[in-house]
């Protein structure tokens, strides 16, 4: 694997810089080394789609590589990041003849498919508000403090992932807050109410509800 190494080259990007864009033909293989990416689509009429985060140790532009089609979708950097890319002929060597290799792709095919068809659903969801809530509660881990939200992506990203503004966001956010069904703990977010923060995304909340101050 070492040979491997010395075939990469590697590139620093700058937040909201353009890793890789839709559309056009691929000619290597990407791997995240630090940073945040995100896997973004584009309507029709330029809205900007979220798909997917991709976090250091994560390879990304695998699909054009192995079936020679134009870049599915684009990606962007999120913050300061640095990638490393392989050549795509030495990463079609790497993918097509190294059984560990095609079997965590395999892996990671599956882990995209599930993702996809859950984004799907919470995409159908016709209220903003719902679909960030369900966004919010795909983040919820449980750890010693109970269930809890580390790493929540910025508002702008979150609302491109739930094809909405970032103003809802922001609004869906603070009712939560009001309604005491979270709580912010610096760069944490405490779910203090997980069974209402599930009822909030499937039902929604009564306006009624919500304290006015
Ligand atoms: N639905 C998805 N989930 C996760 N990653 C994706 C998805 N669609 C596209 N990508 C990634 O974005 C990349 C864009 O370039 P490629 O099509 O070569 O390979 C793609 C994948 O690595």
């Amino acid at each position: 694997m070492n040979h491997i190494a010395g075939l990469m080259t590697s590139r620093i990007y700058l937040s909201h810089d353009q890793v890789i864009r839709k559309g056009d033909s691929a000619d290597n293989l990407a791997f995240l080394i630090s940073g945040k990416l995100q896997v973004v689509d584009l309507t029709e009429d330029g809205r900007e789609i979220g798909i997917q985060f991709i976090h250091p140790g994560t390879y990304f532009g695998e699909l054009s590589v192995i079936d020679g089609k134009p870049r599915s979708a684009s990606v962007i950097s999120v913050k300061t990041s640095e990638v490393a890319f392989l050549p795509n002929m030495q990463a079609r060597e790497l993918i097509f003849h190294n059984p560990t290799i095609a079997q965590r792709l395999m892996t990671h095919f599956a882990q995209v498919v599930r993702a996809a068809s859950s984004q799907r659903t919470l995409l159908s969801i016709p209220n903003a508000f719902q679909r960030v809530f369900a966004q919010l509660q795909t983040f919820v881990m449980v750890n010693n403090q109970g269930a809890v939200i580390e790493g929540l992506p910025r508002q702008h990203e979150i609302a491109i992932m739930v094809n909405t503004s970032r103003e809802t966001v922001s609004r869906a956010l603070h009712t939560l807050m009001k309604l005491n069904i979270i709580e912010k703990q610096g760069s944490m977010l405490i779910v203090k109410q997980p069974e209402k923060l599930k009822q909030a995304a499937t039902i929604g909340i009564d306006d009624t509800e919500v304290p006015k101050k």
